[in-house]
């Protein structure tokens, strides 16, 4: 028997999937590591924690594998989007990497957009400037931390450092250089002019290859520590989100993801890139072959639950936190939450603004808030499937992935809110199944990722939606969308009181 592995470098953690020929998840591993918020707005992890979380979880799976190493034929990755990693000349990293969720950028998004020209940004790179893009980044290091940027030889993204420390090779692949702003989309090349304009050495800029190219073996160093044969070959991999859908199977038009993580977006498959959605949704190369998606994005997702469990429920598991969800009624009784806690970006490209409980009443209890939570990210989510919706796109139904995606309330939840039916995966494993994916047809198993899909995927349980539930939510969400300019302004006041 054959099998491949995919490597899901996430925010929170490291997962790592061992798949057969047969698309069978025979292990999965899971390594965490911590994520530094220094200041408000900040969001840091060190490259090292990746390495040893995927070289640790490796051993792991290689002790407990009853076959031969050589048997894992392939490789390939999935990782969080847009975070800088600096290299020098002898690729060492400079400073801890800056993540898509951290959003100090906002000054050096203006001085893209003052410097590029709005359209001319939006016909090169399909994306407006983001505080969580790579861009941005990379002018704040040059601005604040001039001494280090003067060092750097190179940028690369979180999996393509991973990857380069176990082949040795630096390359990044389409789908996540997407999320730099510095890719010429149509082009599926570097912008040299937006290099230029902003005053960077295009070299900077690695070497380019498809999501499915092989880029190398593991280095002898690497497959010691690791267990793996020195003969696996690599593949390049792609964006998470590229990868959680080829994960659910969103490979032809008129698919659409869900997906709940840390962030979470709402996904939809495009055959072309000449769409205009004027910089309103994110628009990326797909990590399949000629494809593209464009998506919208929740910051905190996963994670505006992952908070309150936190601060308000340390020590209890999720199932704990979530058990009493099905018992509050659509609407939490008059308790409304906004998931904006590190900001936001779909629909309001916002660093400053900050989350709310509205109509907090003497009678709610902790499960009232624990359902807000739910709601109101949920409600952000539907924002991003409303503005897909007035462009003309037909959503009736949307495969649901992620963390979130382990609760059946919230899939009803996601139901009654979306008005659209939800599919659950028969064996839901994100994007490490796409790395997977990406791996087994790069080994040349299938002839696409559409053959792969139809024998590794497999549609599970559906959530229809409630018709008394989806008119009590379409009410609610008309309330939601006010809170965001209802709380801008004071939350701007608010900035200056801020850590
Ligand atoms: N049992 C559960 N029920 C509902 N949500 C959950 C559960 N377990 C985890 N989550 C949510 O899923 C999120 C993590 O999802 P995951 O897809 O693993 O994220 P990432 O890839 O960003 O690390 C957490 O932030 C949490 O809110
Ligand atoms: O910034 C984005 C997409 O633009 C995020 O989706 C990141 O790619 C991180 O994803 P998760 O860790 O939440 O899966």
């Amino acid at each position: 028997m054959k099998y491949v592995i995919g490597v899901d470098l996430g925010t929170s953690a490291v997962k790592i999937l061992l798949v057969s020929e047969q698309g069978e998840v025979v292990q999965t591993v899971s390594k965490p590591y911590p994520l530094f918020h220094e200041k408000t707005g900040y969001s840091e992890q060190d490259p090292e924690d990746w390495v040893t979380g995927t070289i640790a979880g490796l051993q792991e799976l290689l002790q407990n594998f009853s076959g031969a190493p050589e048997d894992i034929e392939g490789i390939s990755f999935s990782g969080q989007m847009h975070g800088l990693v600096l290299l020098d000349g002898s690729n060492e990293v400079l400073r801890p990497a800056i993540l898509w969720n951290d959003t100090r950028t906002t000054a050096e998004c203006r001085k893209i957009v003052e410097t590029v020209g709005q359209e001319r940004l939006l016909q090169i790179t399909k994306n407006p400037a983001l505080e969580g893009f790579t861009l941005p980044k990379i002018l704040w290091v040059k601005e604040y931390e001039p001494e280090i940027f003067n060092k750097a030889q190179s940028f690369v993204l979180p999996k393509d450092y991973l990857r380069y420390r176990m082949t040795g090779e630096l390359h990044m692949e389409y789908s996540d250089a997407a999320g730099t702003l510095l890719l010429d989309i149509s082009k599926q090349q570097w912008s040299t002019e937006i290099c230029e304009l902003l005053d960077l050495d295009p070299t900077i800029c690695p070497p380019l290859v498809d999501s499915h190219a092989e880029v190398g073996t593991l280095t002898a160093e690497f497959a010691e520590q690791s267990g793996l044969a020195q003969t696996t070959r690599v593949f390049a991999g792609g964006a998470d989100n590229a990868c959680g859908a080829i994960g659910s199977g969103i490979l032809k038009d008129g698919k659409t993801l869900c997906s709940i993580g840390t962030s979470g977006v709402v996904l939809s498959y495009e055959a072309s890139d000449n769409k205009d959605f004027g910089g309103k949704v994110h628009y990326f190369n797909h990590a399949a072959p000629d494809a593209f998606y464009t998506m919208g994005v929740t910051l905190s997702a996963g994670y505006s639950l992952t908070w309150f469990k936190d601060v308000f429920a340390a020590g209890e598991s999720f199932e704990e936190l979530l058990a009493e969800v099905g018992t509050v009624p659509a609407g939490s009784n008059g308790l409304l939450f906004t998931p904006y806690l590190v900001g936001e970006r779909t629909p309001h490209a916002d660093a400053a603004i900050r989350a709310s409980f509205i109509g907090m009443d003497s009678s709610h209890q902790r499960k009232d808030f624990v359902r807000a939570v739910l709601e109101g990210i949920t409600f952000s989510l539907n924002e991003s499937i409303a503005i897909f919706r007035d462009s003309g796109k037909h959503i009736d139904t949307i495969v649901s992935i992620g963390g979130g995606a382990q609760n059946e309330d919230w899939l009803q939840m996601q139901a009654d809110i979306f008005n659209a039916t939800i599919i659950r995966l028969k064996s839901e494993q994100g994007p490490g199944m796409g790395a997977a994916m990406l791996a087994a047809f790069g080994c040349g198993w299938f002839h696409s990722l559409q053959a792969c899909a139809d024998v590794f995927l497999e549609e599970g349980k559906q959530f229809t939606p409630n018709p008394v539930n989806v008119e009590q939510y379409e009410k609610l969400f008309g309330v939601y969308t006010e809170v965001y300019g209802q709380t801008k302004e004071l939350n701007e006041k608010l900035t200056a009181f801020r850590k």
